[in-house]
């Protein structure tokens, strides 16, 4: 196995550029794609998720045309749902957000589609979406375990009328259904049983929908209704804004250490919720300060927080790690979620905080950390987990350094992230 030993780091300062949001990238390649018109997307993110993406849309015979470095991205919208007059199977690694939308999308138009993906794939649940899609008239057969990937969609169409779906585990099964929503033969009315995790990303979706011409009707995140007659219209021009979980990394680095770290293409304006990590960086002491575009983050002795971080369920990752750095004990609450993301989170998180000394309480929906007196190095498991791999380079401020084990897994949404946190430090 490959590892990466992370010395000590005295100081880090500078200025990033943070490649494309995956939310993002993900969301405008299927909004172009049902869409009336080209669709030309720029700072497109380079990464595995996005990859398998662009290759089921390729299998699907959709035109594109990628830019030699992948960042640019002109997309011929089909001006409607995607159909197949052969049987296909896509293959789509561990990316939920091109399993569930695809799934959802698939339903709309004609053919045989199969969905598969890597082993981990076929534990993180799909259930509540593909009931819903049901309801809407949708024929959909689970190929191992009932709820799980992988699944076959024979698609004929989707109906229109009421429809319920569960919000209590991913906020991407809403997603999923908002996006197809408009193509289906009659007004969608969709009602949310249970709480609704991770509500910004509904907002992301909503504010690319409108960017495509599309209005959907949010009744405080209880229910939702898309009128019929409404098509997707390519806005033209989409630039993915930088990825505001990718960014949590060097901001907290530079909350933990001291410097100063600016992130750009990401800032006050974003449409996503994980620019709110930069509020409880705040909250632990460290100078915040926002740009329309970009956020500069100064350190300072940071204490503990305790706070609900549902909205934030990838950015909250990062406070786990900083909180070793933090005086107190740290709660991240309402979590619950984390268990059915890459991996375990919340198990994860636990035991590779505990190799550093820390002391952790792992509850069924929160974590707390307390830092110990010294952190000790440790070989880090990672788990096939990007945010683990970065999460964890944060123990490289500490005097005694940190080995990750398997560095690529960042490959997911971030390839260079270890080259790019190199660039910004001094040892
Ligand atoms: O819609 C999205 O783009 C995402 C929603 C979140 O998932 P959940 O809604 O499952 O929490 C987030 O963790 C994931 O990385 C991306
Ligand atoms: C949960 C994540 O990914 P996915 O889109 O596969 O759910 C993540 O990137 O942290």
């Amino acid at each position: 196995m490959k590892q990466l030993r992370l010395e000590p780091i005295k100081h880090i300062q500078g200025s990033v550029n943070i490649p494309g949001s995956k939310s993002i990238s993900n969301r405008v390649l299927l909004l172009g794609t049902l869409a009336k018109g080209t669709t030309t997307l720029t700072n497109l993110l380079d990464s595995d998720d996005i990859k398998y993406m662009l290759a089921s849309l390729k299998q699907l015979g959709v035109n594109y045309r990628l830019s030699n470095n992948n960042t640019v991205c002109e997309v011929e919208g089909l001006a409607g749902p995607l159909s197949a007059e052969q049987a296909q199977t896509l293959f789509l690694g561990n990316a939920g957000t091109a399993m569930r939308p695809l799934c959802a999308a698939l339903t709309l138009g004609q053919g045989k589609f199969t969905l598969t993906g890597e082993p981990r794939m076929e534990e993180r649940p799909i259930g509540d979406l593909v009931d819903a899609l049901r309801q809407l008239g949708a024929q959909v057969t689970y190929l191992k375990n009932d709820g799980f990937p992988p699944l076959t969609i024979n698609a004929t169409g989707l109906n229109g009328g009421d429809v319920e779906i569960a919000g209590d585990l991913s906020s991407q099964f809403l997603t999923a259904l908002l996006m197809v929503a408009p193509l289906a033969k009659s007004r969608v009315v969709i009602k949310i049983k249970g709480e609704l995790v991770s509500k910004p990303y509904i907002d992301i979706t909503l504010a690319l929908m409108a960017q495509f011409g599309v209005k959907v009707i949010n009744e405080n995140y209880q229910r939702f209704i898309i009128e019929t007659g409404q098509s997707y219209v390519s806005p033209g021009k989409v630039l993915v804004e930088g990825d505001a979980s990718s960014a949590s990394y060097f901001l907290a680095a530079a909350a933990i250490k001291g410097g100063e770290v600016k992130v750009t293409g990401v800032g006050k304006l974003s449409i996503q919720g994980d620019v709110k990590f930069a509020d409880v960086l705040e909250k632990m002491g460290a100078d915040i300060e926002w740009g329309d575009d970009y956020i500069i983050a100064r350190g300072a002795p940071l204490k503990a927080v305790d706070l609900d971080m549902n909205h934030i369920p990838d950015a909250a990752m990062t406070i786990a790690t900083t909180a070793l750095f933090a005086t107190g004990t740290t709660h991240i609450r309402n979590i619950y979620n984390w268990r059915i993301k890459e991996t375990d989170r919340l198990a994860a998180m636990a035991t590779e905080l505990r190799k550093v000394g820390a002391v952790v309480d792992e509850g069924q929906d929160y974590i707390s950390v307390t830092p110990p007196k010294v952190i000790n190095t440790a070989e880090i498991d990672t788990y096939n987990d990007h945010r683990m791999a970065m999460c964890f380079s944060m123990v490289a401020f500490a005097d005694c350094g940190i080995t990750i084990n398997d560095p690529d897994c960042t490959s997911k949404t971030f390839p260079d992230y270890f080259e790019r946190f190199a660039s910004l430090v001094t040892r």
